[in-house]
């Protein structure tokens, strides 16, 4: 029975940094979290230890740390600028994939600062050498409908016992990741985005999670022509009307239980036709 070597990639994995920017007594913060992987020619340290192909991850982490004294720019750019630098500069390194977070921050003042919750901004680039993929995204974005959502019509069978409801609260953290088909306005395609993905939260009168779904996909794409498909993962955050007869209380959609585990999780990709 032959043994070999399978699939593997090896980096520093979230490398936190932050930027500041000064711009006179104006600073602006970039605050990131930068992970990379890489893979080539990784046959000789799996199997025996010769490490002479293997750019150490801590090299890769004081790259990144290095490259953001040039500043970051956009993240879809840094990202590249990184994976470009490791496949370029090293023949056993054959492919690159930079992982990129950038948490928000709200300005107070020249040089104050408060972190925001409005959703964490997301970039990855793949290079090997020849082909580039870049996908932006964002995680955490959690939104909440007090109505205008429905669930009914499922399937009853003898493991059924949710009602049926026609106004619920209609809770979720969105995750959703997009595809370039190509450069694109990076930071103009995702605050575009990141609206469209709100608005038609806000807009769809929704029977499902999966309808809402499709609705945020859909707007994405009619927004942003450079997107050419978008995954969307959406936790459905239950929130359950709680029973208040015992204490002689009624509860007219007013007083809710809030779900942790489990949780529904509701995942689809929306992507054009062409
Ligand atoms: O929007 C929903 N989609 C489902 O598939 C589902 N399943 C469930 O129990 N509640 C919900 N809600």
């Amino acid at each position: 029975m032959a043994i070999v070597l399978g699939a593997n990639r090896y980096g520093k994995a979230e490398t936190r940094l932050v930027r500041v920017d000064r711009d006179g007594d104006m600073h602006r913060l970039v605050d990131l979290n930068v992970s990379t992987a890489l893979s080539g020619d990784m046959a000789d340290t799996h199997l025996t230890g010769a490490n002479d192909k293997v750019l150490a991850t801590d090299t890769q982490k004081n790259t990144v740390l290095a490259f953001a004294r040039d500043g970051v720019g956009q993240i879809e750019d840094f990202g590249l600028r990184l994976a470009r630098r490791f496949v370029d500069t090293q023949d056993a390194i054959h492919h690159a994939r930079v992982d990129i977070e950038q948490y928000p921050w709200t300005r107070h003042g020249p040089h104050s600062f408060s972190r925001s919750g409005e959703g964490t901004r997301l970039a990855v680039v793949k290079y090997d050498g020849t082909d580039t993929q870049i996908t932006g995204g964002i995680k955490d974005l959690t939104v909440l409908n007090t109505t205008d959502s429905e669930f009914w019509g499922f399937p009853r069978e003898e493991y059924t016992t949710l009602p049926e409801t026609k106004d619920r609260i209609l809770a979720t953290a969105v995750t959703a990741k997009w595809k370039f088909n190509g450069e694109a306005d990076w930071g103009r395609a995702y605050e575009t985005a990141r609206d469209s993905l709100l608005e038609a939260f806000v807009d769809t009168y929704s029977y499902s999670l999966q309808q809402t779904l499709y609705a945020m996909g859909e707007r994405v794409l009619k927004a942003v022509p450079e997107i050419k498909e978008v995954r969307l993962s959406l936790p459905n955050k239950h929130h359950y009307l709680c029973d208040l007869s015992p204490f002689g209380l009624d509860n007219p959609g007013e007083v809710f239980q809030v779900g942790d585990r489990p949780y529904g999780l509701i995942q689809g990709t929306v992507v054009r036709e062409d």
